[in-house]
């Protein structure tokens, strides 16, 4: 069953230190869904195992009924226990061969990438997905084992301090060079917006530009409404469905409960 597109707009990632605590990630997530955010990602690399479902299970249930998918961050096993929508991993992380394969076919998955080459690596079919491994064989993104890339780091962090900076032309590269959407990440602020559309990119992936802000309301609302604001470029990949204006605190007709393909309830201004 093919995938439900996404929408992602609005790309909050969560930092359970920045937000104090398990209970401030879950209240970090409900103001900043209300607000607009369109995909949420539970990423807490010290957490232990149980922790980590604990919280994961909690923003599942606040997440319910919203149409933003919850994606976990490198514990792809943890994904059906919690849950979650999907996965995502980097490129030290497990293979989106195994990956895919202990998803399942409806499950999310996306991929950090850095430079075009990962992308174009990312597009080549993995031996472990054939018996005839092959070049010109259709890759990981016509068999759909992807769903988006995440190109990383438009700038340094001090939220992940490792992870460098590529800056935009190389995000914008990454962005040419890619079939399927792309949101980036690294120090992304709304003050980005405008760039990021511009060279084609599909979304902005946030930590700090919510999670431990004074008002998480309204910087949801100002990171939607730079996005809302700024001109999409030519290689834009997706166009994102309709903006739906205070409708639909309902399920549609023939939707599942808890899908993330319904329209969600969004504020006036979007
Ligand atoms: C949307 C998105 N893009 C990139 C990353 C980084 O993933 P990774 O390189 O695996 O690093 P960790 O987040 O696992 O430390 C991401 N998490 N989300
Ligand atoms: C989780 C993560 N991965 C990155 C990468 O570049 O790989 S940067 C990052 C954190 C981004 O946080 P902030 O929005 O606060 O800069
Ligand atoms: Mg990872």
């Amino acid at each position: 069953m093919p995938r439900p597109p996404l929408d992602l707009s609005v790309y909050l990632v969560t930092d359970t230190a920045l937000c104090g605590g398990p209970d401030g990630v879950v209240t970090t997530v409900r103001d900043a869904v209300a607000a607009g955010v369109t995909v949420v990602q539970l990423r807490d690399p010290d957490a232990s195992e149980a922790d980590f479902i604990a919280l994961g299970r909690a923003l599942a249930s606040e997440l319910a009924g919203t149409g933003v998918p919850l994606i976990v961050n490198d514990r792809v096993h943890l994904v059906d226990v919690i849950g979650a929508h999907g996965a995502h991993v980097g490129q030290g992380d497990l293979s989106i061969a195994e990956a895919r394969r202990l998803l399942g076919p409806d499950k999310l998955l996306g991929l950090s990438v850095s430079s075009p080459a990962q992308v174009a690596a990312a597009s080549r079919i993995p031996s472990s997905m054939t018996d005839t491994p092959c070049e010109s064989a259709p890759g990981p993104i016509e068999h759909g084992v992807l769903d988006y890339l995440g190109a990383q780091s438009l700038h340094a962090t001090g939220t992940k301090p490792e992870a460098g900076e590529v800056g935009l032309n190389v995000i914008a590269a990454c962005a040419a060079a890619s079939p399927l959407p792309v949101v980036a990440i690294g120090g992304v602020k709304a003050s980005d917006a405008a760039d990021l559309r511009r060279v084609g990119i599909d979304g902005m992936a946030v930590v700090s530009a919510i999670c431990g802000q004074p008002d998480v309301t309204a910087a949801t609302r100002a990171l939607v409404q730079a996005w809302a604001n700024a001109q999409p470029g030519v290689n834009s990949t997706v166009t994102p469905p309709p903006r739906h204006v205070n409708v639909l605190l309902t399920r549609p007709e023939g939707a599942e409960e808890g899908s993330y393909t319904a329209p969600r309830p969004v504020q006036e201004d979007r």
